[in-house]
């Protein structure tokens, strides 16, 4: 049984319609990806289902429960990223997390969550002093702290190095390898293609497409397609890897 299932999800604002009829199931245990330009739905439809905007019509099912029905039981269930600004200028990491652990009332070892997400030596900081790739570490350490079946993340290496990039997929299949169940969007071809079993890609408030990176790939050559040049054997990216290294900087 999915652990996620979305029929026919609807969500317009006004006149306008942002998701269209949107359906599709997540597996217990995949990295799912929602891929899709600017302003094609994904973010309504990831919260949405996070139970955090009311949709027009549709239905989705989370872990069993139905969202119309028991919207506080997938709640449980979930791990949702905060908006920075949720995070309380004053308090370090450490008191932060065992601040949202309070309103979850779990029990929880800040230390060892922080060291989960490369994060220990910053226990005493402020969040506004971390860099960008710590911030989105200690973003996603928040997401975990209900110990969460399903989490959700909308384009969280946006604006990191290639480095941080690099380190939070590997936090992200380690999530993954422990059970949780990770959707994510993204704008980078390369990160879905190297981090999600399967992507959805969605264009207009429709999903055009879902099926595994291989596949989607293997259809379009066998559709003809070619490209224009040859590609060659490595890319910017590597040759800025192989000279500054794959080690995080930024500690
Ligand atoms: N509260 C709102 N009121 C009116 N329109 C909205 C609202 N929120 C989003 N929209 C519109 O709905 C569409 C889908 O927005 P959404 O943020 O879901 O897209 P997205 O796929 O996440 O885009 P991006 O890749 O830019 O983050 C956009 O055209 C957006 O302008």
């Amino acid at each position: 049984m999915p652990i996620i299932s979305v029929r026919d999800l609807v969500k317009k604002y006004g006149d306008f319609t942002a998701v269209n009829g949107l359906s599709f199931d997540v597996e217990q245990g995949e990295i799912f990806g929602l891929l899709g330009p600017n302003g094609a739905g994904k973010t309504t439809t990831l919260e949405i289902i996070e139970t955090l905007r009311p949709k027009t019509s549709g239905s989705v099912i989370v872990d069993g429960k139905d969202l119309d029905q028991q919207p506080n039981e997938i709640k449980k269930v979930i791990g949702v990223q905060l908006q920075a600004s949720g995070f309380y200028p004053n308090l370090n990491l450490k008191e932060l997390i065992e601040l949202f652990a309070g309103l979850y009332n779990v029990q929880t070892d800040p230390l060892e969550l922080l060291r989960s997400v490369n994060l220990e030596e910053k226990a005493k900081n402020k969040f506004k002093q971390l860099s960008g790739g710590q911030k989105q570490r200690f973003s996603i350490a928040t997401t975990i702290i209900n110990k969460p079946k399903i989490i959700f993340l909308d384009e969280p290496t946006t604006g990191l190095d290639p480095q941080a990039r690099r380190n939070l997929w590997d936090l992200i299949r380690q999530l993954r390898q422990e059970g949780t169940t990770v959707v994510i969007t993204t704008h980078y071809m390369d990160e879905a293609e190297e981090l999600c079993d399967r992507v959805a890609i969605v264009d207009s408030g429709k999903i055009i497409s879902l099926n595994t990176p291989d596949n989607l790939i293997d259809n379009l050559i066998a559709s003809g397609f070619q490209r224009k040049k040859k590609v060659k054997e490595a890319n910017l990216e590597d040759v800025f890897l192989d000279l500054t290294g794959k080690e995080l900087r930024e500690a």
